[in-house]
């Protein structure tokens, strides 16, 4: 099958999302998109699954027109969409997560044929090596195979075309490479295969061919062995861009006494008894395989869950939160992994979300002028692209919205951040906006603790990493300029 889309243009009020595009994608190809944030490309791939409608333009499959008014329209006729987000349901089998909102194919006399449904689901995982066994348990399994029977799940209804939106955004450096090979091996299928990235090493990884997007309109078609990493960078912005990882951080004195001093706070099986002091202008990385400890730390200082033992003291003085607005009024920030469910009220506006954690007040009253500054100056330092700051949030792209929560945690003027995948699905020049306000916070006694699944983040930006593994610091890299990612990965396995 051929998609060809041409002259697609799509508004969402004042908003231009996409401007005129085509793009042709070939069966046997992985075609890649990329931009920066808020440049179309969800909005393309949802306008070629069924879930948005183009204003104008035409899209046509193997010739024929194609303009399905939803996801199931697109689905019957042999297109296939993964979702950024996980949408496994860990209560049920994989199966089960495979052939969820299809079940009915399965019943015979009102029962459930458990063992065919079985067999098939295994069928579809092995048909692009998968590895996973049906007979497993969800919670046996990493985020990486999660999304696996999510492909799953979408090829069991036998597309010729599957689209993947970000998929690998929650996933950390292995989980990501069970994702790209179930890419190739469909690629081998002859399937045509599109996919949004925000990671140009994954892009130059996969994708034979390219379309780079740029506030809504199409800046070009390349191969991808033809355009180098600097040169999709410099085309995503319009200007240069010299690196995706900026140079380390050299080592700066802390004079002052620690502003947060842990000692052997414990957590049940979580977190072993652990000591370790933060200093202001220091930022301090986790890194850590799920379960290692690092996101348990992080959740006791922000006051999500209470300590077994041991204690943690706050500018020199004993710190005791009981729930996280306690942690906030202290002054102790908390940007969580997982930035809708917890981060930001989606239904509320930029302003409302920037300003939520410590509303400026007149009096008694809202000061919704002072707000309204606040926030404008926070869009405009965070570079937030949204029609206004009175928009809905839920109508920002996922990468804007991740900066509003950036700019939620960075208006209390916290004393302690405490990060968590701070530029998960952010652009790489907006990432490294995000690294410079950060150090221009530190620089200012910001103190800051960060905890990533991307270790180039973690070098790039700490002034130490404490690399946690069966619930306790397994080794401290003192200098990160020196360190590479598999130093980190040695003391993570
Ligand atoms: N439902 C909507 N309502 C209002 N505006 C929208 C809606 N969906 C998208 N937009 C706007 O359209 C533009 C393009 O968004 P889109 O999600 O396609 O960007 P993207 O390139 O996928 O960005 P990201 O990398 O951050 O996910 C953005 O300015 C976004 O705010």
């Amino acid at each position: 099958m051929r998609v060809a889309a041409t002259h697609i243009s799509r508004s969402f009020g004042s908003t231009r999302a996409l401007i005129d595009v085509s793009v042709a994608l070939e069966p046997g190809l992985v075609h890649a998109l990329v931009g920066e944030n808020g440049a179309g490309k969800s909005t393309l791939l949802k306008i070629l699954a069924g879930a948005e409608r183009a204003d104008s333009g035409e899209v046509l499959l193997d010739g024929q027109p194609f303009a399905p008014r939803s996801l199931a329209e697109a689905e019957a006729r042999g297109v296939g969409l993964v979702y950024q987000e996980i949408t496994i349901n860990p209560s049920l089998s994989i199966a089960e997560n495979i052939y969820i909102g299809h079940l009915r194919r399965w019943r015979r006399g009102g029962l459930l044929s458990t063992a065919r449904m079985q067999r098939e689901a295994q069928r579809v995982l092995d048909s692009f090596s998968a590895g996973i066994s049906v007979s497993r348990s969800l919670s046996s399994l990493d985020l990486g195979q999660w999304k696996c029977i999510e492909i799953a799940r979408a090829l069991s209804l036998q597309p010729s075309v599957l689209l993947l939106d970000e998929s690998t955004a929650f996933l950390n450096h292995r989980e990501v490479d069970a994702v790209l090979s179930a890419m190739q091996a469909l690629k081998r299928e002859n399937m045509v295969i599109a996919f949004v990235s925000h990671h140009l090493a994954e892009v130059e990884r996969v994708a034979d061919r390219l379309t780079i997007l740029k506030d809504g309109s199409k800046v070009g078609d390349y191969d991808s062995a033809s355009i180098g990493r600097d040169e999709i960078q410099a085309r995503m912005v319009g200007r240069g861009v010299s690196t995706g990882r900026p140079a380390a951080r050299e080592p700066v004195p802390h004079p002052a006494g620690p502003v947060l001093s842990a000692r052997a706070v414990a957590s049940g099986a979580r977190l072993a008894p652990l000591s370790f002091e933060l200093r202001p202008g220091e930022i301090v990385g986790i890194a850590g395989l799920k379960g290692a400890g690092g996101e348990r730390l992080m959740e006791l200082i922000a006051g999500i869950v209470q300590p077994d033992s041991g204690g943690i003291q706050l500018g020199g003085r004993d710190y005791r939160v009981r729930t996280p607005a306690d942690a906030w009024r202290q002054g102790v920030a908390y940007l969580p992994g997982d930035r809708t469910a917890e981060g930001l009220i989606v239904d509320a506006s930029v302003l409302d979300n920037l300003v939520m954690a410590r509303p400026p007040r007149r009096g008694p009253f809202f000061d919704r002028a002072r707000a309204g500054r606040s926030a404008r100056a926070l869009i405009d330092r965070l570079r937030i692209k949204t029609s206004s700051k009175d928009a809905r949030s839920g109508s920002l792209s996922g990468g804007n919205l991740q900066k509003v929560v950036l700019g939620k945690c960075l208006a209390i003027q916290p004393s302690v951040l405490l990060l968590h995948n701070p530029t998960r699905g952010v652009d790489i020049g907006a990432r490294l906006e995000i690294y410079r306000i950060l150090r221009e916070e530190a620089a200012s006694g910001l103190a800051a603790l960060v905890l990533s699944e991307d270790l180039n983040e973690l070098i790039s930006l700490s002034d130490r990493i404490l690399v946690m593994r069966a619930g306790a610091v397994a080794f401290t890299v003192d200098r990160p300029a020196d360190a590479t990612e598999d130093d980190i990965i040695r003391h993570m396995t």
